[in-house]
């Protein structure tokens, strides 16, 4: 708050004045003016501005001046009134999509897609009508003629934070709904939308004052600027002022409203907020022989333009055991993230995933209900996501929502689980952990978000470590130490870890296999010892040749691989690479290859694989 005062401009400082003055006189103006303003005056009945009578009078000779002062009361609350039914109408109803599943959240969209079609005036006209004329219709009409607005711009902010990291983490947690509102979305869209709620008090003020202007709105005896306007009109010839001044009083108030709400938006859109860092998930136990991850035939669809479905991964199959290190790397698009992504149930919609086999620590998915499903996810699985900035929820503490971890999954008390947060952080190596655990992630740089998603991670204990591209978002100065830890925490607990990387010689350097991607599906799957001395797919090759090593030549040009990954409308037939490699004939143009085992460790998807050294890149890792 104090930055934001700091920051505010002369137009936020004069619209707070303006509204300051409107709302002083809101509550002494009928205390001071009502008898001024009822007292009739037979004598100067509809007389012009003067001295005396600053507004000019009425018919009935009261002073328009003391009716205008007076009226600022009825005036702001009918505004407010209508806003804040905006607001409860609205809000809700542009969130909901962001918590709902398929068919009823395209409900809800579509119904608010369709209102906001709506002619707002002519929506409070006919509410107005219904409901009965006079200020409790107007004020209804306008709230709800308000509320298609507010419910957009929820939609759209919600939806923004729902794709957040921390929102995925906490389902994959299995938070209910009603925590997801409430504790993750809520929190983090109820600043725009408490601004916005706060100018649209502007544009109710002017459409009540339409409508009392209509003779809509509110009725004799009670008067507002609208209704005072109204009249003044009827006499504008002999008074300009009678109209003029409540005019003044409307379109003042309704500016002051929409800049404070405008001017306070940007201010807080300037001061620097809501930094977070990525999202981990916890533990369980299964049995140490088991691999800790075995997929078979993975999709991951998404829809084309015309509805088709398109595979993001195609037929992806592999397994982790316990305490090993899988790397996934390939180039941009290729299907990495998404894999991990499927394997953790966080394919947001209209993705589609579906496998032929998924077992984590044992536990078969097909034969689990979705709460099981859900549990063991959230207990086996330890997500350290891409970008730091978004996997921590900025609203809650860190020691909180690790904290959280232990208590949904473990079943530990409050006060344990806060405990088993601060030796978490410290295990992950943040100093001064006790004072970190109550600290939000804003005050945590890039590398000690990362950290302390990992922390989060930790607390369940888990099984396997998904780390997706963890170190992209990181200044490089940490992005080795991030990795450090992960191998050391992936020693220490025995958890395996499949590292995604578009950096070949990171995953070789750290992992001891490596699942080399191109078009969504795996073309080598090999040891990073067999990748060393020589990849069999050609475009592993080209990977592998596009690394810069210690002998490299200064004065030569890099390799690089010819042309660039297709997209999934245009995916060729047959070897999806075969338009980039310079091995591919007839028969690799039309006919996808099988993936075929050239050794116990090693399979490749490929009409003419060639095993040939290429040299180690290990010394850049
Ligand atoms: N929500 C989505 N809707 C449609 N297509 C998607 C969506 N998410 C990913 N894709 C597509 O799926 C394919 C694989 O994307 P993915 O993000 O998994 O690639 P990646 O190898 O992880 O790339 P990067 O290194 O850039 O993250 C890409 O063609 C991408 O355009």
């Amino acid at each position: 708050m104090r930055s934001l005062l700091r920051k505010a401009n002369p137009i936020t400082v004069t619209a707070a004045v303006a509204l300051l003055l409107l709302v002083v006189l809101a509550v002494v103006g009928p205390w001071f003016w009502s008898d001024a303003a009822e007292r009739t005056d037979a004598v100067n009945a509809s007389a012009g501005f003067s001295g005396e009578h600053w507004f000019g009078t009425d018919q009935l000779g009261r002073d328009l001046f003391a009716r205008t002062l007076v009226a600022t009361r009825l005036s702001l609350l009918l505004a407010v009134t209508a806003a804040v039914i905006g607001m409860v109408i609205g809000i809700p109803l542009g969130i909901l999509p962001s918590v709902l599943g398929g068919r009823v959240r395209r409900l809800v969209a579509g119904f608010i897609t369709a209102s906001v079609a709506l002619p707002g005036l002519l929506l409070a006209l006919f509410v107005n009508t219904i409901i009965g004329v006079g200020a409790t219709g107007a004020v209804i009409g306008i709230g709800i003629a308000n509320a298609p607005t507010l419910a957009r711009l929820a939609q759209t902010t919600s939806a923004g934070v729902a794709s957040r990291d921390y929102v995925a983490a906490a389902r994959m947690l299995g938070a209910s709904r009603f925590t997801l509102l409430f504790r993750h979305i809520l929190p983090n869209v109820a600043e725009p939308l408490i601004l916005t709620g706060t100018m649209s008090v502007g544009w109710c003020l002017l459409e009540i004052s339409a409508l009392s202007f209509l003779g809509l709105g509110v009725r004799a005896p009670s008067y507002d600027w609208g209704d005072l306007l109204n009249q003044g009109l009827q006499g504008i010839y002999v008074n300009p002022m009678g109209a003029l001044g409540p005019g003044l009083f409307v379109v003042l108030g309704g500016l002051a409203f929409a800049l404070l709400g405008e001017s306070v938006t940007s201010l807080a859109r300037r001061v620097p907020r809501l930094r977070g860092a990525p999202a981990a998930a916890p533990a369980a136990a299964g049995t140490p022989t088991d691999d800790v991850l075995a997929v078979s035939g993975l999709h991951v669809q998404y829809p084309s333009r015309d509805g088709a479905p398109l595979d993001a991964v195609d037929d992806v199959s592999f397994t982790l055991r316990p305490g090993e290190r899988v790397g996934i790397v390939g180039e941009s698009g290729s299907g990495k993230s998404t894999t991990v992504l499927g394997l953790a149930e966080l394919i947001a919609y209209p993705g589609r995933v579906t496998w032929r086999e998924l077992r984590i620590n044992g536990a078969d998915l097909a034969t689990a209900s979705p709460q099981q499903r859900r549990r063991l996810l959230g207990a086996s699985l330890a997500l350290v996501s891409q970008n730091p900035m978004t996997a921590l929820n900025p609203a809650l503490r860190v020691g909180r929502q690790l904290a959280e971890v232990a208590q949904v999954h473990l079943g530990k008390s409050r006060s344990a689980a806060n405990e088993l947060a601060v030796r978490q952080l410290e295990h992950v190596q943040i100093t001064d952990p006790a004072r970190r655990v109550r600290q939000f992630p804003h005050e945590f740089s890039g590398g000690m978000r990362q950290r302390a998603v990992i922390a989060m991670g930790l607390m369940g204990e888990p099984r396997l470590i998904l780390a997706d591209e963890p170190t992209t978002a990181l200044d490089v100065t940490v992005q080795r130490q991030v990795l450090d830890l992960l191998e050391r925490l992936n020693a220490e607990t025995g958890a395996a870890l499949l590292l995604v990387s578009h950096d070949i010689a990171v995953v070789t350097n750290r992992c001891e296999r490596v699942l080399v991607m191109y078009g969504g599906r795996v073309v080598e799957d090999a040891s990073a010892d067999e990748l060393l001395a020589g990849p069999a797919h050609p475009y592993a090759r080209a990977l592998m040749a596009a690394v810069p090593t210690m002998t490299s030549e200064r004065d030569r040009a890099l390799a690089t691989i010819p042309g660039r990954p297709p997209s999934l409308a245009e995916m060729p037939p047959g070897c999806s690479f075969a338009p980039r490699c310079p091995l591919a004939d007839d028969r690799c143009r039309t006919e996808q290859p099988p993936l075929v085992e050239l050794s116990a460790t090693r399979r490749v998807e490929c009409w003419h694989p060639q095993p040939q050294h290429t040299g180690s890149v290990r010394e850049h890792a």
